[in-house]
């Protein structure tokens, strides 16, 4: 195992910002903690980086006990937000400042630069100074400051957090690429899901100090543990269970909530089967799909999101009657709001 965490607890004064965390992240994997804020992603990091130590619990890096170890000593890389580069150094100095630290040799640091230089894309701009580069590329030096040492363990805290959505999406695929090379057993923190989806192998999500899930992407979307996740991860429409919609359809529930994926909701311009009808209240395009408001007889409103060509099939216009049924919805014991 890359990473265990046992059933650590974490206290900032009366607040529990972790509570009985545990989780196994696999040797080699790329893993993301997604959260909304406040929910512990961070603190989480810091502990495995041991820039914190745990009330309670244990870390285990690589199958040795690490919980009281020191930052030094647990040979991780980190790249954070604003984890400055040093202005004064050049990009290559800034590389091989780990290098220099633990007295590699001038030819060993000469070549590990230059490989991490390729490996980051940066060849040729190895004499510029941090101020000469867009943000994008500083935290590709960042990245590559932080691999220079080959640590066992690679944290990033919202490593992008700070650049605009472009750019970020572009870093996005440039690290999942990047890890498929080097495979160093990587935590990634953010709050941004699509780039938690897209980036890892498996997502652990974390709300208000505990872990509700983990699994892959496609996992957790598909079959969502608790309410949290199943509103956290992907657009929902959260509706009462005695609405119309769900009658006679096989998804009566004993629960008082029901959750409705926007792409689980049916739409046809005739009765059909189960239908309830409704009226379209607002349509808004987004290019690939379109969003549709469809307000129900009983005073509920439902988001359904359709393609292009099933929208173009339709011909939907605001105020037209429909009749719709959910392909899918699910209730949980448990709700409370995020
Ligand atoms: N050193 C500290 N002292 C006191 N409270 C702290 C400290 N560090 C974190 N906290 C609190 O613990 C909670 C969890 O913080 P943490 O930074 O882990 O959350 P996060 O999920 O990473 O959030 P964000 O996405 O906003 O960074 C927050 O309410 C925060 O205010």
């Amino acid at each position: 195992m890359g990473i265990s965490v046992q059933d650590v607890s974490k206290q900032f004064g009366s607040f529990q910002a972790l509570d009985q965390v545990s989780l196994d992240i696999k040797s080699g994997s790329l893993v993301a903690l997604l959260g909304p804020s406040g929910s512990g992603k961070s603190t989480l990091l810091r502990l495995i980086a041991g820039l914190e130590m745990p009330d309670s619990g244990k870390i285990w890096l690589t199958g040795e006990d690490a919980t009281h170890r020191g930052v030094q000593e647990r040979n991780i890389g980190f790249v954070f937000q604003h984890y400055a580069l040093f202005k004064h150094l050049s990009v290559r100095k800034n590389i091989a400042f780990g290098l220099e630290i633990r007295k590699a040799s001038a030819r060993h640091v000469k070549t590990r630069v230059d490989e991490l230089l390729e490996l980051v894309q940066l060849t040729g701009l190895g004499d510029r100074y941090p101020s000469q580069l867009s943000g994008g590329q500083r935290q590709r030096v960042a990245l590559a400051r932080a691999l220079a040492v080959e640590p066992q363990v690679l944290l990033l805290d919202e490593p992008f957090g700070a650049l605009d959505a472009k750019v970020r999406k572009d870093l996005r695929a440039w690290l999942r690429q990047l890890h498929d090379e080097v495979h160093v057993t990587t935590v990634f923190v953010t709050h941004d899901q699509e780039e938690a989806m897209e980036v890892s192998d498996e997502l652990v999500v974390m709300n208000k100090g505990k872990v509700e899930q983990i699994g892959t992407p496609a996992n957790i979307y598909d079959h969502p543990a608790t309410a949290f996740v199943m509103s956290f991860i992907g657009p929902v429409n959260v509706l009462p269970s005695s609405s119309n919609i769900f009658q006679n359809n096989g998804f009566d529930s004993a629960h008082p909530e029901m959750f409705l994926r926007p792409q689980d909701v049916v739409i046809d311009t005739s009765p059909n089967g189960n239908t309830v009808e409704a009226r379209v209240s607002r349509l808004i395009h987004l290019g690939w799909e379109v969003q549709a408001e469809l307000s129900l007889d009983d005073g509920q409103v439902v988001t359904a999101h359709l393609t292009r060509d099933r929208f173009d099939e339709l011909r939907l216009v605001p105020e037209q009657r429909v009749y719709i049924k959910p392909k899918d919805a699910k209730s949980f014991p448990l709700y409370y709001s995020i």
